[in-house]
């Protein structure tokens, strides 16, 4: 059995949550509320921002050209194309880029983004492939599971996310990722195994928060730096 497929078993409990969560729910049903939506997109801005970061990262620690260039397009399809949705949401919800950028990061955005940097920062190209596995991969397989659902890739508010995570261009770049934590994995010791195992774990345990944050519009208790 694949090492993937090895994480997507032991911990498809953590995995179905992601799945399961009210907000992607609503948003393949079309009844998610408008401000909920909105409070995700300028959320995970900022996430992208950092999550793109990974991608850098990963051109720097690849030991051969072609993983190099896989990395360093990734890293433009998600300054360029991700991204790009959200501006072209952003405008549609009236929020102007500068607003974008400047927004105030909510506890769960920092600490899920600061774990993937760490990860990605202090550990190996494998560690880091780990934590960015579970972004890539849940966000496919949700988009294509709300693909099917009649009426959600036309909706006029959510059509457009749904038809960017199913696309086909989206899945090559989760298998992509597939593909590359099982050639990294491949005679690793046991111990380096486990670590990868929580890396995984943990980024997918966030995915689900991270909804739940947008789901209940999580701030922070007290104060604003804004
Ligand atoms: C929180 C989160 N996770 C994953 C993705 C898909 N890149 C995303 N846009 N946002």
């Amino acid at each position: 059995m694949s090492f993937t497929q090895h994480l997507i078993d032991k911990y498809q409990d953590a995995w179905r949550q992601t799945q399961l969560h009210p907000f992607v729910q609503e948003l393949g049903q079309g009844t998610l509320d408008r401000e909920k939506f909105r409070f995700y997109m300028i959320q995970d801005y900022l996430y992208l921002i950092d999550y793109a970061k990974l991608f850098a990262l990963g051109a720097v620690k690849a030991t051969d050209l072609k993983t190099m260039g896989e990395f360093g397009a990734l890293l433009h399809s998600i300054l360029h194309e991700e991204m790009g949705l959200h501006r072209s949401y952003a405008a549609q919800f009236g929020i102007t880029e500068e607003e974008l950028e400047k927004a105030e990061p909510s506890p769960i955005t920092l600490a899920y983004s600061h774990y993937m940097l760490h990860a990605a920062q202090n550990g190996s190209l494998a560690e880091l492939t780990a934590a960015l596995l579970p972004c890539m991969w849940s966000y496919w397989e949700i988009g294509v599971m709300l693909k099917e659902i009649p009426g959600a890739a036309d909706h006029p508010d959510y059509g457009e996310w749904v038809r960017m995570y199913s696309s086909e261009e989206f899945g090559e770049l989760a298998q992509w990722c597939i593909r590359l934590m099982d050639r990294l994995a491949e005679g690793k010791s046991g111990d380096d195994l486990a670590r990868l195992e929580t890396i995984f774990l943990n980024t997918t345990r966030y995915e689900t928060m991270f909804w739940e944050m947008a789901y209940q519009g999580q701030m922070w208790p007290v104060g604003s730096s804004t």
